[in-house]
């Protein structure tokens, strides 16, 4: 079994380089189905877990997917796409459900694995469902698939989302593209990532205005072409490095970020005392010697994101005070508690609020990643805990996380991954293990 092994106590110091983000790519990659025509090119393609399978789920619709591993990917979509996306995949990703709407759209016709629930949460896909219905489709859940059918072509319509859902927005996004006539998304959710899905299918030829606000409008067309676009850079990413820094009393410039796109981060961890300099090429994050407690409640963009809250409880664990952590957008989103109980770490839980009485001796164990953003949140407390952490369900720090452990390293954390049955000398780290994507994991 694969393991991140740190020892706390060093300072972060350097640079890092943040990725292209992981929630803007899969999108982008599911979009690219609707070019009847032509080629896409995507730059700035993270090399995740979740970026292999999205591009399996695309191969097994008849899509010839090409990917460098090195940020491009070419993808020529304009075979007859076969409709079944397997649980093999959707297991493994929620995201390969963001296939339906571009098949909708192009096809007419979609069978598409129920994703089932989650760690996090329940995770229902009623307003995805709810958009394509509005537009004309006929859904039918049996056998543990959700297969939608279009008469002849999706019409466009008003829709009204309950909650400004990522996914389902950019779902019903991308099958309004190719609808007859205007598609009005209402309450639509804010985050970037939908802004850039949107700046794609523009530049495919689709009529989108209004992303990043709570009114999308599309007026349909009839047919998308093949297009250039750069994935945005990964804010939860950012984020996380800026945590790593702050949580080290070190400092460290973090490359290829975009500011805007990390305002409610910036504010909370100042809020905390973390000195944020924002340069030309990045932002600068200097820890204080003593942080302070700070309140923070998940919210929708533009609001604290969900993807930030363990990672910001990592920090709050080392804050003098009380801090309450409020989860309002996934039900179960507390799991890494259990383990930062491990480490020492004392939070109490009183419904959807986590309470931090910081700061805390948090001392190394051994923890399990529950979800992507909890093991990079134990990767982070081993930065200062005492001793040894060891992390394990590393399967899921990768679908998030492009050399995660290697990118610490090169800040000067004492940090490596390694087979278990490998006897490491801990006190003279060694080159790390090279990625392994488990094949067969369940997100
Ligand atoms: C690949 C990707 O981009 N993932 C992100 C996306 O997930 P995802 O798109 O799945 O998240 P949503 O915004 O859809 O979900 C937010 C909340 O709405 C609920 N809901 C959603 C859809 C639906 O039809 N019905 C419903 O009730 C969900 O259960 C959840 O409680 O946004 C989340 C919220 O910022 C992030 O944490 C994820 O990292
Ligand atoms: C919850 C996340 O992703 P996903 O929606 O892909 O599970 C995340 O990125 O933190």
């Amino acid at each position: 079994m694969e393991k991140i092994i740190v020892r706390g106590g060093r300072q972060l110091s350097g640079t890092v380089r943040v990725e292209g983000a992981k929630n803007a790519v899969l999108p982008v990659i599911a979009a690219s189905i609707l070019a009847s025509k032509g080629k896409s090119h995507i730059y700035d393609v993270p090399a995740l877990a979740d970026v292999y399978t999205i591009n399996q789920v695309l191969r097994t619709l008849n899509t010839d997917v090409t990917y460098d591993g090195k940020g491009h990917i070419e993808v020529d979509a304009e075979k007859e796409l076969a409709i079944e996306a397997p649980f093999e995949y959707v297991r493994k990703m929620r995201a390969s459900f963001l296939v339906m709407g571009p098949l909708l759209a192009r096809v007419g016709h979609a069978r598409i694995a129920l994703p089932g629930g989650c760690a996090i949460g329940s995770r229902p896909i009623d307003q995805h469902l709810k958009g394509f219905e509005a537009m004309g489709a006929k859904v039918e859940i049996g056998n543990g698939f959700i297969e939608a059918k279009v008469d002849d072509r999706l019409h466009g319509n008003k829709i009204y989302m309950d909650f400004p859902s990522v996914g389902a927005t950019e779902n019903i996004m991308m099958a309004a593209t190719t609808a007859l006539g205007t598609t009005i998304i209402e309450n639509a959710a804010e985050e970037p990532e939908i802004v850039c899905l949107a700046n794609y299918l523009n530049a495919m030829g689709a009529k989108v205005r209004g992303a990043g606000t709570g009114t999308i409008r599309i007026d349909g067309v009839d047919e998308l072409v093949g297009a250039e676009h750069t994935i945005i850079p990964d804010r939860i990413e950012a984020g996380t490095f800026m945590v790593a820094a702050a949580i080290s009393r070190g400092n460290v410039l973090v490359e290829n970020v975009l500011t805007e796109h990390l305002r409610p981060l910036i504010a909370k961890m100042s809020e905390m005392g973390v000195i944020i300099i924002e340069e030309d090429n990045g932002v600068r994050v200097i820890g204080p010697e003593k942080l302070k407690a700070v309140d923070i409640k998940t919210m929708p963009h533009p609001g604290f994101p969900t993807d930030m809250q363990s990672q910001m409880m990592a920090l709050m664990l080392n804050a003098e005070g009380t801090s309450v952590v409020t989860e309002t957008v996934f039900e179960n989103r507390f799991m890494h508690v259990e383990e930062f109980r491990r480490m020492n770490g004392n939070i109490k839980i009183e419904g959807r609020a986590a309470i931090i009485n910081g700061p805390m001796k948090l001392q190394g164990a051994e923890v399990a990643s529950t979800d992507l953003r909890a093991g990079a949140a134990l990767v982070l407390t081993g930065l200062v805990a005492d001793g040894y952490t060891r992390v394990t369900e590393l399967k899921h720090i990768d679908r998030g996380y492009v050399n995660f452990a290697d990118k610490l390293r090169a800040l000067g954390a004492d940090i490596e991954r390694v087979n278990e049955e490998e006897k490491v000398e801990i006190e003279n780290l060694e080159a790390p293990a090279p990625l392994k994507l488990d094949p067969n994991f369940a997100s």
